[in-house]
């Protein structure tokens, strides 16, 4: 069956492809994922200046995923800039994902990467804002500010990277301000923030940062990734694309994002665990159970969850 994407009007080979975060944060890194079958190249979010990230253990594996608060670690805009070019040679979707601490940096960085040879801007909306304030996520007259002054720059397609939300107003609400600007995706979700993962042994937080308050990834958090992409799927237009993040370990946990509205999904724990063999074995196990099921192309069963 065809697993071939059109995500924010690009158009991408297959339906999985990196999660920013995990091994893509140096050039080799990216390198590594060209070669690989992930149908993009995402980059680690990056900040104005380059930063080491939180002292470790800032990252700790779980019997179902994984607990970190990496502090984001990356080389800086500039290195991402400088080094898009050489990856070009794969001949597939180049996405950078962009961090800023403020809006003003968001603002500086969107605006360099116009010219460059990213196909997509995935602006992470988890970023830390106004200390004392919630992230920009969670700040809804911040996200609107936000959005109005990255969205002017109208060359390079825009995305936003997304927090997790609970509420069905929070999901109206950011919806409503997303359709009042020319955003092309969204990616739903990001880690949980601020869970807290306690070795009962050691009678200590697993991980070192924040008094060991940190993202909560992998298939704990699936159910809350798939309410989120079908909520927005439901409230955005077809023309804002989606891409769905959160537990996708399988093909079967791809088909259920797909089942909920998902353009194309976003994999982080599993490739952090697994390497980039997990891409092409995950592609090939949703190509199966489409088969199995008799879709020819993923855009018969996109949205297609059957309500009860
Ligand atoms: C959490 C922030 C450090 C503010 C942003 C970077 C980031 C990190 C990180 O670099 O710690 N981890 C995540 O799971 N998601 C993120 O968006």
């Amino acid at each position: 069956p065809n697993l071939s994407s059109t995500v924010a009007e690009v158009n991408f080979a297959s339906y999985i492809l990196n999660a920013s975060g995990p091994r893509c944060t140096t050039e080799a890194e990216l390198h590594n994922l060209g070669q690989s079958e992930s149908a993009a190249i995402m980059t680690k979010s990056c900040t104005l200046l380059a930063r080491e990230g939180n002292p470790e253990p800032r990252y700790k594996a779980l019997p179902q995923g994984s607990i970190q608060s990496m502090g984001l670690p990356n080389l800086g805009y500039k290195a991402y800039l400088d080094m898009l070019p050489r990856l070009t040679q794969y001949n597939k979707p180049l996405i950078v994902s962009i961090s800023g601490l403020s809006i003003n940096d968001n603002v500086e960085m969107v605006s360099a990467f116009q010219k460059s040879a990213a196909d997509l801007l995935e602006v992470n909306f988890s970023c830390p804002n106004v200390p004392g304030k919630p992230q920009l996520g969670y700040d809804f007259e911040q996200t609107d500010k936000a959005l109005a002054a990255i969205t002017k720059f109208g060359d390079k397609p825009l995305g936003i990277k997304l927090p997790a939300y609970f509420d069905f107003n929070h999901f109206e609400t950011v919806a409503n301000i997303l359709k009042k600007y020319p955003v092309k995706f969204i990616s739903s979700i990001n880690s949980i923030g601020n869970t807290l993962v306690i070795d009962p042994e050691t009678e200590s937080p697993v991980i070192k940062p924040k008094a060991g308050f940190g993202g909560l990834c992998g298939s704990y958090i699936k159910p809350i990734g798939l309410a989120n992409v079908n909520a927005f799927r439901q409230l955005l237009p077809k023309e804002i694309s989606i891409f769905g993040v959160g537990g996708i370990y399988s093909g079967s946990d791809a088909f259920e994002y797909l089942l909920a509205g998902a353009d194309a999904v976003q994999v982080a724990t599993c490739y952090q665990e697994q390497g980039t063999e997990c891409f092409s074995r995950i592609s090939n196990e949703l190509s199966q159970i489409l088969s199995r099921k008799n879709y020819q192309d993923i855009n018969d069963a996109k949205g297609a969850l059957k309500l009860l």
